[in-house]
């Protein structure tokens, strides 16, 4: 029997607009690495361009509403009048598999994984400043005024809460954020209880 060390959650979360997806697209591009992206479920309408199964899995309400009551969702989370959640069961079976899974999701979800999955890793990724913030979800240009102000609200409260992440990396350039969680993810590898938890089932094993 060959013993398989599970892989590392990694949550990745910060404030709208910060540039999330931007750094996870950089972070899939780079070569050999060990990482699988969980494709979450919305409510949310698709905006152009986006693929149902690719950048989201996009459901009726109904049914987004029937999953958590099964018991299908890792987390979940209300996000400007929107459902989003983390599917359970490709998670668990990834980790299983010894595979990183990179999950990215904002703060209320990230923080009910900490209570289920405390051994889970959590990035908090912050803008330079509340103007560039502004700025990037402007140039972005997918939301009307109105969602943007109620998400830059609800970002000055996000930012509330980085303390209870593991890092906090600042999104000044998109390759600077994408190095510096990339040896984030390196060094969560050698965290000694994640190793000597492998060790000793392999001590186990031998005898
Ligand atoms: N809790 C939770 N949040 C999610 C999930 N998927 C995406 N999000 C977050 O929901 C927020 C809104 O996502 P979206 O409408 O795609 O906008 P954008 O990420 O700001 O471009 C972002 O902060 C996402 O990271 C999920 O499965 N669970
Ligand atoms: N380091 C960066 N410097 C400048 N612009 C950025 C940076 N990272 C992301 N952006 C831009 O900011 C906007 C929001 O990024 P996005 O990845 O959609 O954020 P999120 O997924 O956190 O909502 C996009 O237009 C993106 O191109």
């Amino acid at each position: 029997m060959r013993l398989v060390e599970k892989g590392v959650l990694i949550v990745i979360s910060g404030p709208s607009g910060v540039g999330k997806g931007t750094v996870r697209a950089s972070i899939f591009e780079q070569e050999n690495h060990n990482l699988e992206y969980s494709i979450s479920m919305t409510t949310r309408k698709p905006r152009v361009g986006e693929v149902h199964g690719v950048d989201y899995f996009f459901v009726e309400k109904e049914e987004f509403l029937d999953r958590i009551d099964q018991g299908q969702l890792l987390e979940w989370a209300e996000f400007v009048g929107n459902y989003y959640g983390t599917p359970l069961d490709y998670v668990k079976q990834k980790l299983d598999e010894g595979k990183d899974v990179v999950l990215e999701i904002e703060v209320q979800g990230a923080l009910q994984v900490k209570n289920v999955m405390p051994d889970a890793c959590f990035i908090f990724i912050a803008p330079p400043s509340m103007e560039e913030l502004r700025n990037r979800i402007m140039t972005r240009g997918t939301e009307a005024m109105e969602v943007i102000n109620k998400r830059m609200q609800k970002a000055e409260s996000e930012i509330g809460l980085a303390h209870e992440y593991d890092y906090i990396v600042i999104n000044d350039t998109v390759e600077n954020a994408r190095d510096r969680i990339m040896a984030i993810i390196e060094a969560e590898h050698s965290r000694s209880n994640r190793v000597l938890e492998y060790y000793n089932k392999n001590i186990v094993e031998v005898e």
